[in-house]
């Protein structure tokens, strides 16, 4: 099978000939690249979208459903396999181990604790956090332990994709938290000005956009409240903080050297290769940046020019192989 093999030249004439009978829409002189995909059907319809599978077809590259049902070898052939599922027969982009990584909240931002980037452009943190696995009545203490200062971000330990994962909460007192579900992350909240900064990471290319956010809490806000209170999704909503008029000093990218560090340290140290760092400055500081979530597959369908991001990667991806 072509997964580990060179592209079209490694079939036999008769392979070829039904796999390019099978490819509808795509004219069988330019279609070169089969990319499998094992997707949820969420993700499918946020991803492959029709202007995207439009420009890859006329690229020659060509997006079929890998059958989780049925084995690898009797499908295909593909020239890459990109999924959001741990399957044991498909380990192509990304590994299943490396994503594993990025499915909880407190492995996930441990790399970013390591890094060492030079400061010249600013500092990349994680915010303090503590993981309650069980025994909410003893979380009070804990968190007096540990040190940690409300407000407090509430998020499930596990991020698998499901609506529940992404369920979060935000603690004005540390009495209340003893009513949530656990395994979780509480997370100190970082002022910084309603705007966070999500970073996407194709391969070598990276592309910021700046979401809404929640906004800054102040001492007189946590005088008079207490609770812990479900938030929405907030940087994911339909609105766009891109032509929002916003207050420049608060809105203003991170220095794009700063990013470009950040994203190839944690590229290497993550071993992957699709993701994206959601990152906010805290503010009242021009260059203090935490990274508070890493995403792995995310919503690329809402990055801007994602199309031809993702047909040079591909294309790039299958010539390198082809190089070495
Ligand atoms: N430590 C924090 N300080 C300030 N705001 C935070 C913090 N953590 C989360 N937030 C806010 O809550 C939002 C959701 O948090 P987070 O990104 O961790 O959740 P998620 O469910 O993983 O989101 P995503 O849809 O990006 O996967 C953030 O986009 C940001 O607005
Ligand atoms: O587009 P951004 O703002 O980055 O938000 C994404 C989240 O970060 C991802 O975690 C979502 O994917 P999952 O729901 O599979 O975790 C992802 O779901 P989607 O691919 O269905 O759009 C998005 O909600
Ligand atoms: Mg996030
Ligand atoms: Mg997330």
């Amino acid at each position: 099978m072509k997964l580990s093999g060179a592209i079209s030249h490694s079939r036999a004439d008769g392979e070829k000939e039904e796999a390019e009978e099978a490819r509808v829409g795509v004219p069988p002189a330019v279609a070169k690249i089969v990319v499998g995909y094992a997707l949820t059907s969420k993700k499918k319809k946020s991803f492959l979208q029709a202007k995207f599978i439009r420009l890859a077809s006329n690229k020659g590259i060509e997006f079929v459903a890998v059958d989780l049902k049925r084995p690898l070898s009797e499908q295909g052939p593909f020239d890459i396999v990109i999924h959001k599922r741990v399957h044991p027969e498909v380990i192509v982009l990304d590994p299943p181990d490396a994503i594993e990584h990025l499915r909880n909240r407190q492995s996930m931002l441990e790399e970013v604790a390591d890094l060492k980037l030079p400061d010249c452009y600013g500092r990349v943190c994680i915010p303090r956090q503590l993981v309650i696995s069980n025994n909410p009545t003893s979380i009070p203490d804990e968190v007096t332990k540990a040190g940690l200062k409300v407000p407090l971000v509430v998020k499930p330990l596990v991020v698998d994709g499901s609506a529940k994962s992404h369920e979060l909460f935000l603690a004005y007192d540390q009495c209340s938290l003893a009513k949530l579900e656990t395994p979780m992350v509480l997370q100190e909240f970082v002022n910084h000005g309603g705007i966070l900064f999500k970073v996407y990471i194709v391969g070598e290319s990276i592309k910021v956009v700046r979401r809404f956010s929640l906004p800054d809490v102040t001492q007189c806000d946590l005088s008079k409240i207490s609770g812990v209170f479900r938030f929405p999704r907030v940087s994911s909503s339909a609105a766009s903080a891109e032509g929002a008029n916003l207050d420049p000093t608060i809105a203003e990218l991170p220095p794009r050297p700063l990013l470009e560090g950040l994203a190839r340290e944690l590229r290497l140290r993550l071993g992957l290769r699709l993701f994206n760092v959601d990152v906010i400055r805290q503010n009242g500081t021009k260059d203090l940046y935490y990274v508070i979530d890493i995403n792995y597959f995310p919503g690329f369908g809402k990055m801007p020019e994602y199309e031809h991001i993702f047909t040079d990667f591909f294309l790039d991806l299958v010539q390198s192989k082809y190089k070495q």
